[in-house]
């Protein structure tokens, strides 16, 4: 990357172009005044930072416009730092635009030494970001609560939780299994000012349903048979702290009506009791569900969709992650060769090809087991892409075209029956193809739907 700085002022107000393209000394200034030409010149200039006007024509009292530029700049250079300007009491565009991806926001009117300061600081944060990426590349990086990822579809991910971190908000985080939706949640608490006090954690599948209130709200002594001791829920024991409500999607409509209660009047009773109880506590979810359809036939509460749902992460797949697989699989090889096979140094060239050209529909997850086993089979130094079990995916064959494209249907297809959930009309949609030549297809791949 060239050490020069560009900023780009997106911008419509003539005289405020003017005035801002003066204010910085040290930046190559380049300006736009609508939300093609800011992406021109994204294109064109490469700016590490933007200030982002999110009213844009055609919609100067609205927000559509900037809201669509910051997703479409960060689409197309998801490191840049996007700074967006909104108009007095624009809260809500403001928290989208964060929840979109945008480093930071500033209330107009603009003060320009205030936002000469964050401009500055985004230039820095993007310049050790850079520096990152360039250790992660060489397999140096750990972030946010341990997590490691250089890819930059990631690292968007986990700035907008540093982000809003220091904020009360409540955050949904929306993920396949296994993609570190916990290890996310963790990071949050431990980078918001609850960090001192607990992080309580509850998968709302695993529990069965008719524990499932009691595990959450708590039990007075003989409350029902069995209880034969008082017992606190999982959000009293969070109480100063944060709880971590796994796979909400599952939580049954009577018990989401519980939780509405307690989110609105910030109290609870255990069951069996009395007493109305005073928690703070900070909430937050994930599933791997598609929580919209789910609010759209009526299986999740709009209401308390809303109440939880103040922020929305999604977390891409690792398949979508660039270059992450790779540096995963490194890390599980140091990280576990030692307990489990000292003898392994680390990870042959046909284990990354094929670790690359795998589609990964069981994600970090399935990653790190694939790993931990492969260690424990690997006879040599290197742990080989047969000891992953992924030597028939053709990755290590010599390039010709039938196994190029036999890779690229097996990827599209492991990655489509990963959104999807298994579900294989689903899958055939999404894939564009009828559901009786997704058939073939698994069939002649060997996959499983
Ligand atoms: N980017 C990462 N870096 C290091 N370890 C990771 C990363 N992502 C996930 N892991 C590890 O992978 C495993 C699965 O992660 P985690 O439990 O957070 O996923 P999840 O999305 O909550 O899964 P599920 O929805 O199935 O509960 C954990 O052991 C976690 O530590």
């Amino acid at each position: 990357m060239s050490d020069v700085k560009t900023l780009l002022i997106v911008e419509d107000d003539a005289g405020l172009q003017r005035q801002l393209r003066w204010a910085y000394e040290g930046y190559e200034v380049v300006v736009a005044g609508d939300r093609a030409s800011a992406l021109d010149a994204v294109r064109a200039s490469e700016p590490q930072v933007v200030t982002l006007d999110l009213g844009l024509p055609p919609d100067p009292d609205g927000a559509s416009e900037g809201l669509r530029a910051l997703s479409e700049i960060l689409a197309l250079k998801p490191d840049t730092k996007v700074i967006v300007a909104s108009g007095n009491g624009a809260r809500e565009a403001a928290l989208a635009a964060i929840a979109g991806g945008a480093w930071d926001f500033y209330q107009k009117p603009i003060d320009i030494d205030a936002l000469g300061l964050i401009v500055a600081r985004a230039f820095h944060v993007h310049a050790l970001e850079t520096e990152n990426r360039r250790l992660a590349a060489r397999g140096e990086a750990a972030g946010l609560g341990g997590l490691i990822t250089a890819a930059p579809e990631m690292l968007r991910v986990t700035r907008t939780i540093e982000r809003v971190a220091p904020a009360d908000v409540s955050v949904m985080l929306l993920g396949a299994s296994g993609t570190g939706k916990e290890l996310l949640a963790r990071g949050l608490h431990d980078a918001s000012p609850r960090r001192d006090g607990p992080f309580v954690a509850i998968n709302c599948a695993a529990i069965p349903e008719t524990l499932l209130e009691s595990e959450l709200f708590g039990h007075e002594k003989g409350a029902f048979t069995g209880a034969i001791k008082t017992t606190a829920g999982k959000i009293e024991s969070a109480g100063g702290g944060t709880l971590f409500l796994d796979e909400i999607g599952d939580v049954p409509l009577p018990l989401q009506v519980k939780l509405l209660r307690f989110l609105q009047e910030r109290v609870i009773e255990r069951i069996g009791g009395r007493r109305a109880i005073p928690v703070d506590v900070r909430i937050v979810c994930a599933t791997h569900q598609d929580v919209d359809a789910m609010v759209a036939d009526g299986r999740f509460r709009e209401d308390l969709y809303y109440r939880l749902a103040e922020i929305v992460v999604r977390i891409p797949s690792l398949a979508e992650r660039s270059g992450d697989a790779a540096l995963l699989a490194r890390h599980f090889v140091q990280q576990h060769k030692k307990a489990l096979n000292p003898g392994v140094h680390g990870l042959a060239p046909d284990a990354t090809a094929a670790i690359d050209g795998w589609g990964w529909p069981g994600n970090v997850r399935e990653l790190e087991n694939r790993v931990k086993r492969a260690v424990i089979m690997a006879e040599g130094k290197y742990v080989t892409a047969a000891d992953l079990d992924l030597a028939t995916d053709g990755a290590a064959l010599p390039i010709n075209l039938r196994a190029a494209r036999e890779r690229a249907d097996r990827s599209a297809i492991t990655r489509a029956l990963a959104q999807a959930d298994g579900n294989i009309s689903g899958t055939a949609r999404l894939l564009g193809i009828s559901r009786p030549t997704l058939y073939d297809l698994l069939k002649s791949y060997d996959l499983h739907g």
